[in-house]
């Protein structure tokens, strides 16, 4: 339908209208624009395969539309405005609708719904002030489905179509386990109707689904939504039901009593409409939690806001809400434009897809010299953030996913998680696009010096083994002051790049000996803040040695490894000595630990490493902390849980909460029904008084805790 050419062509155009470096006379704007809008249509409905997101989608729609108002002599009834985007195949029967299916109106925030509230009431001739009620229900993220029934069956099952005519799918939604064959629809006087939903599949289902897939070598499935559309054309029933489709219902779009006359307004509100499908066993949204009644468009702004932030807990895939006038009088009297309702309006959410050109490549070194790529593309908002730069993990990444420079991919971030691509979108491919060449060497490395990469097998990444121009180094300093290891307050990143770059920090022995006096004159410090890191970093000095073991970057030697091993030692050079027997006596730690441990502790450099550390004052022994306190069976806190508040005089919190332990004590963090003891300093605030409330917790001073423990 459209060749490789034309693919890259419009592609380029629609982005160039985005980024308003497109800018021809109106009727040639207004040519193009539906040209694109048609060819985007064909990639989301026919190919279920969109190259551009929702967001940019819509942008571009309302640019046409911006342009048809002012110049409405250029509109014709084949514009994308004018009509419901086709998603017909010719790959079945096609068959009219009962009454026109309709696309939506969109909206983004709370003023677009205010705006839409407002013109609602124009519409039908309200007061604006008076509220309007308006029903809010999710806007289910997979393909239409029209239901007919007659004599309580159903007789027949269409997608969407062109809105006019859909193609007939019944023995596909026959299958369907939430499509009821029968529903006693007569019960109110309905004799035919037509019912409107999403087909959809949730989304840990669809996670399982690919799961197997991947164990059976199939191809994945790209996402949710277009396993439902594409599912709900299989030519196979049974394919389909392999799917684990589900039908959500949204609405009546039609009903008639025997007579033929209207049956559905008598139902009153949309709302009521819903309560009677779910009542007849349709899969409907849930009353009072994923649907509401609003009594006014900020209500139903509200509902959309909540629903904005619990969207990816939700088990299925959701673009946004749809904001609905309750009153089914009401709608009928606000009525439709050709493309959409006029008394309905979607409030989509940022979009978490977006697509972008892969312009290069770069890499970074962790602080075990594992090389990671990370791709730098044309910056593209992504759900509300600017993206440039997205990590492309490892060499199999690019590979499995055949990434080439010049590519145009598919981005996605959802939730917390970071963005990551998804696709390269390969039928945009115009032949420039070149490969990316994995490097051999350390591509970090500026020095003369050549360092061939290793890759240890079994493991996906890259590693420099022995860095010669310093960059691990610093990516070890940052992660051994990071809250991780010695966690010392004060000294991100920021400052351990900063000091870095000035000569004064170069290797971790380095931080224990910072110029203080020179840092203090630095812009942005000042003596007080030069003190503060410093005590900082005093501090540190005292930290149990699993902490310090555990910044010491040591491949495969992580926290847990670190915390068994410190236990085990009198001081932290033993392990210099130590053969492999004695870390595998130790339970759950394996020989891979044991070898890489024992050959970082074979390097003189390493060792001595440490001996500075230790003439600097950096603890090197295992504190209480590393050891665990022996088991206490006697005592007043023996298997009590205790909490310390308010500021103690005579000793610090985690002094106190050291000596609790040790007596045997379980420290929690909150008053609770089941806490015993709570110890009380100056300025106990709210934990003292919710302890008295409860009144079944001791409380105790600092005075009378000391005496208990000294057994007095
Ligand atoms: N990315 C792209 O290239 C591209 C191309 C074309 C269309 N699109 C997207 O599709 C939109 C237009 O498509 P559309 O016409 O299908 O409109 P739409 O998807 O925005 O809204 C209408 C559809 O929403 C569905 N829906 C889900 N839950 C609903 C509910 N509770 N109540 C009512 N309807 C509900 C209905 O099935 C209905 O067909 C665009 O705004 C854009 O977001 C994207
Ligand atoms: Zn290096």
């Amino acid at each position: 339908m459209y060749s490789p050419t034309d693919q890259r062509q419009f592609y380029d155009r629609s982005k160039a209208y985005l980024q308003g470096d497109a800018t021809p006379a109106a009727n040639a704007a207004v040519a193009e624009l539906r040209q694109l809008l048609h060819y985007h249509e064909w990639r989301y409905y026919v190919q279920d395969d969109p190259v551009l997101s929702d967001f940019e989608y819509d942008a571009l729609y309302q640019q046409l539309q911006g342009l048809e108002s002012a110049h409405p002599e250029l509109v014709t009834p084949d514009s994308p405005t004018q009509r419901v985007g086709s998603d017909l195949t010719g790959d079945f029967q096609s068959v009219p609708h009962l009454v026109p299916m309709l696309s939506l109106g969109n909206s983004y925030n709370a003023e677009d719904l205010q705006e839409f509230d407002r013109q609602v009431k124009r519409m039908l001739n309200q007061d604006e002030s008076a509220p309007l009620a308006y029903a809010v229900e999710p806007k289910f993220d997979g393909g239409t489905i029209v239901l007919v029934y007659e004599n309580d069956r159903l007789v027949r099952a269409a997608t969407r179509g062109d809105g006019v005519l859909g193609e007939e799918i019944t023995h596909n939604a026959r299958v369907i386990k939430s499509i009821p064959l029968f529903a006693a629809f007569s019960k109110y006087g309905l004799h035919r109707v037509e019912v409107r939903g999403e087909v959809i599949i949730r989304k840990d289902r669809f996670a399982k689904m690919n799961a197997e897939r991947e164990q059976d070598g199939k191809v994945l499935y790209a996402n949710p939504r277009n396993t439902a559309t594409g599912g709900l054309r299989m030519k196979s029933p049974a394919e389909v039901a392999e799917r684990n489709l589900e039908a959500f219902i949204y609405s009546f779009g039609y009903g008639v009593d025997a007579a033929g006359n209207d049956a559905v307004q008598a139902l009153g509100t949309h709302s009521r409409a819903l309560d009677v499908l779910t009542e007849l066993g349709f899969k409907v949204p849930a009353s009072g939690s994923e649907r509401t009644h609003a009594p006014d468009i900020a209500a139903a702004a509200a509902f959309c806001a909540q629903w904005e932030r619990q969207r990816d807990a939700y088990p299925y895939e959701i673009d946004g809400m749809v904001v609905k006038v309750d009153d089914l009088v009401l709608q009928e009297r606000a009525g439709y434009t050709s493309h959409h309702p006029r008394w309905a309006i979607a409030y989509k959410f940022a979009a978490k897809q977006a697509t972008t050109t892969l312009e290069n490549v770069e890499y970074q070194v962790g602080k075990i010299g594992t090389i990671t790529p990370v791709a730098k593309t044309t910056p593209v908002s992504l759900a509300g953030v600017m993206i440039s730069s997205v990590s492309l993990h490892n060499e199999d990444f690019i590979r499995d996913k055949d990434l080439r420079l010049g590519d145009k991919v598919l981005l996605e971030r959802a939730g917390d998680v970071i963005p990551y691509i998804v696709k390269p979108l390969a039928d945009l491919r115009d032949g420039s696009e070149r490969p990316i060449v994995w490097p051999l060497t350390c591509p970090i490395n500026t020095t003369a010096e050549v360092v061939p990469l290793v890759r240890e097998s079994g493991e996906a990444a890259w590693r420099c083994p022995h860095c010669v121009c310093g960059a691990q180094d610093l990516q070890r300093i940052i992660f051994h002051v990071s809250k991780a290891a010695m966690d010392i307050d004060g000294m991100g990143k920021r400052y351990v790049e900063q000091f870095h770059a000035r000569g004064w920090l170069n290797t971790i022995v380095d931080v224990y000996r910072l110029p203080y006096e020179w840092i203090s004159v630095l812009d942005g410090f000042g003596n007080k803040s030069a003190e503060n890191l410093k005590a900082s970093v005093e501090r540190a000095k005292q930290n149990p040695l699993w902490r310090l073991l555990y910044g010491l970057s040591i491949h495969h030697f992580g926290k847990k490894a670190t915390q068994l091993v410190a236990q085990n030692v009198e001081h932290v050079l033993d392990l210099a000595e130590w053969t492999e027997e004695q870390f595998l006596h130790i339970k759950d730690i394996g020989p891979t630990v044991a070898q890489n441990v024992r050959a970082w502790f074979s390097d003189p450099a390493n060792v001595a490493m440490l001996q500075e550390l230790e003439r600097l004052g950096v603890n090197v022994r295992p504190t209480a902390e590393d050891r665990p306190a022996a088991v206490v069976t006697e005592g007043p806190f023996v298997g009590k849980s205790i909490l310390f508040t308010g500021s103690l005089e005579r000793m610090s919190r985690k002094e106190a909460q050291e000596r609790a332990l040790n007596a045997g004590a379980k420290i929690v963090s909150a008053v609770s029904g089941k806490l015993d003891v709570l110890v009380v300093g100056d300025k106990p605030g709210s934990k003292l008084k919710k302890a008295q409330e409860l009144g079944t917790v001791r409380v105790l001073t600092e005075d009378q805790f000391l005496a208990e423990l000294a057994g007095g």
